[in-house]
């Protein structure tokens, strides 16, 4: 990360979208701090300041958004090796990872106006209704289905053709959600497959999850749409919020049990902020939780152990999961003629041209369609709750002849080699195998008490074998629905070169593709549950149904590291509505009037 040409070189402040004057003249003391500009924290900065009367800092550790480079969806992969990603790494993985480079797994997450949605897929997913009425259920009023819907609605802004009308869509909010502008034959097949093997084609987002769909963008006219260029930039001209960028916030300040401030880092000097109302963290499930312990609240061992002054005994940190995935299964097309064969023809002049237009597989963001089922190892005994997914993907990482994939998943030489390399002049295609509903939990603390540290991760992927085998049987599903006629007309069959490590093993075993799955392990890059929310008698949870810390004032969480289970979608829409329903609350309890 640092040495990333945007450590040395700000194109930003040049290239970089216009959010209001960079360098405002700042107030002494501002009702709301927001810490953060990701999804949630876009959301309740533009929320709480309609009311002109109301002000806000908003403060963000990194950069404004280029335009130019990150709005490109076909680029996707190389957004996270910018310094625009925080650029953390797992531990070393027992039974994970084992084809990655020192068995270590990139944990990527973004930073800048717009946090990790300037370098995510995009892909749009609000999980199952289960998921929301299980929060409610177990402590947490308000998060019921019924109550979270309007506000995904609030933000939408919705062009989808087979389904914007279903009521499950809205128009006119701040948020673009859009069919993909390009789609390959292999996802027209995987509709079609798919309903063969008995999952229908489904709105996913609609009424019930499971069965097959395209998928859903966070895109405006073939054009990437981040939390920072669709909540931030367009409130530009307000007077009421100041956006500081490179604002790094080390700690919340507190006045016995009330947070009163924050104290940041900007351009090596340190500055302290009052907050007359409120301070929100929205720093993402790994930095708002790394803010606490930094200011004192969390286990207090911990805390003891560095010699930060505990402010609250409260278990930060002490829940986190992912979505455990695996690059694969793999499979090549022979009589797919769709030029997507390799780098070589993807970033090829006419594509670009398209891409100008808002077309072509430039502006794909690579993945394109979704099956959702459940395993026989499913967590919730509901039928329609399904732990399981599979994304299709158009291209593969053997088709890349630049470092960027290679890097982005950390595939290690050999690997890469031996068993991607091989497909450069094949057209070929790959699944993601995602594990929703993981029963693996790990933990984050502190390195240090230096503010500039990574947090120390505890996580280790199939620590419960049951997460292994979930995949398994989503890997086998993905064999399944690809033999099916419509895969098999555009001449697609199983990749059959065994990977390095798995080479002992019978091909398409049982024992094979668990192989493959502790080998080429992914990450789903859903963190969630650092901050848990819950009632003040569940001994896990860090916040209460309103988003207030358990036992102080003026402080709350609103990121997706408040979510207390694995959910059962990606995360970005989660954090979108966290932000909705945060603003409104946050209005509520302090009798702020709002439009
Ligand atoms: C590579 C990748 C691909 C993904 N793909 C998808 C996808 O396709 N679909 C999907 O739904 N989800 C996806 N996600 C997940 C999704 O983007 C995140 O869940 C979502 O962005 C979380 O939103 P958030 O507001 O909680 O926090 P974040 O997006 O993490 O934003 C937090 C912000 O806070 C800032 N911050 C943190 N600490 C401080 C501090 N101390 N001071 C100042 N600022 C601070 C950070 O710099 C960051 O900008 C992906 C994530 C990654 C990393």
């Amino acid at each position: 990360e640092e040495s990333a040409l945007g450590n040395l070189i700000d194109f930003s402040r040049v290239l970089g979208l216009y959010y209001g004057d960079p360098e405002p003249e700042l107030l002494e003391a501002y009702d709301y701090i927001v810490v953060g500009a990701g999804p949630a924290g876009s959301v309740v900065a533009n929320r709480l300041t309609e009311d002109p009367e109301v002000t806000v800092l908003l403060l963000e550790i990194g950069k404004a958004e280029i335009p130019l480079i990150q709005q490109v969806p076909g680029l996707f992969v190389t957004q996270a090796l910018t310094d625009y990603n925080f650029g953390y790494l797992t531990e070393r993985q027992r039974k994970a990872c084992l084809g990655l480079v020192d068995q270590r797994c990139a944990w990527h997450q973004g930073r800048g106006l717009g946090g990790s949605t300037i370098i995510n897929d995009m892909l749009y997913t609000r999980g199952n209704r289960r998921d929301f009425d299980y929060w409610n259920v177990t402590g947490n009023p308000g998060w019921s289905y019924e109550e979270v819907l309007p506000y995904f609605l609030k933000s939408e802004d919705a062009k989808i053709k087979d389904f914007g009308n279903n009521g499950f869509h809205n128009k006119g909010g701040f948020l673009p959600i859009e069919d993909a502008a390009y789609r390959s034959p292999l996802v027209k097949a995987l509709i079609k497959s798919s309903e063969k093997v008995g999952l229908p084609y489904v709105d996913y987002n609609g009424y019930e999850q499971t069965g097959s769909s395209y998928a859903q963008f966070t895109l405006r006219k073939g054009r990437r749409m981040s939390a920072g260029a669709a909540f931030l930039q367009p409130i530009s001209e307000r007077k009421n919020l100041h956006i500081l960028t490179r604002a790094w916030v080390s700690k919340v300040l507190f006045e016995g049990n009330s947070a009163e401030g924050v104290t940041y880092m900007r351009n090596k000097k340190t500055y302290h902020t009052k907050a007359k109302r409120e301070v929100i963290l929205s720093g993402g499930t790994f930095g708002s939780a790394k803010l606490l312990m930094l200011s004192g609240i969390g286990p207090q061992d911990h805390l003891r152990e560095l010699g930060i002054k505990v402010v609250r005994n409260l278990p930060v940190g002490e829940t986190l999961y992912d979505h455990p995935a695996v690059l694969g299964p793999v499979f090549t097309a022979s009589n797919l003629n769709d030029g997507n064969e390799n780098s070589n023809s993807f970033l090829s002049l006419p594509n670009l041209m398209q891409y100008l237009q808002g077309q072509g597989p430039m502006s794909s963001a690579l993945a394109e369609g979704f099956a959702f089922f459940r395993s026989p190892f499913a967590l919730y005994p509901d039928p329609n709750w399904p732990d399981v997914e599979l994304l299709q993907l158009f291209i593969n990482p053997g088709d890349d002849a630049t470092p960027a994939a290679m890097k982005y998943f950390r595939i290690n030489n050999e690997t890469m080699e031996q068993y991607f390399k091989p497909l450069y002049h094949k057209r070929a295609f790959m699944f993601l195998s995602v594990l929703l509903h993981s029963t693996t939990k790990g933990s984050l603390r502190l390195k240090s008490t230096n503010p500039f540290d990574h947090p120390e991760f505890r996580y280790q992927y199939f620590d419960d074998d049951r997460d292994l085998e979930a995949l398994v049987y989503a890997m086998k599903t993905a064999v399944k629905i690809t033999s099916q006629k419509p895969f098999r007309d555009l001449g697609v069959k199983l990749y059959q070169n065994k990977l390095p490590g798995c080479k002992h093993l019978t091909f398409n075993s049982h024992e094979y593709w668990r192989c493959h799955a502790m080998t080429l392990t992914y990450v789903g890059y859903h963190f969630v549950g650092t901050c848990k929310m819950g009632p003040r008698t569940d001994r896990t949870a860090v916040v209460d149904h309103r988003l207030r810390v358990h036992g102080l004032r003026k402080l709350r969480v609103a990121d997706v590291g408040i979510i207390p289970e694995a959910p059962s979608g990606h995360t970005q829409a989660y954090a979108y509505m966290i932000g909705e329903k945060a603003a409104d609350m946050i209005k509520q309890d302090n009798y702020q009037r709002w439009r």
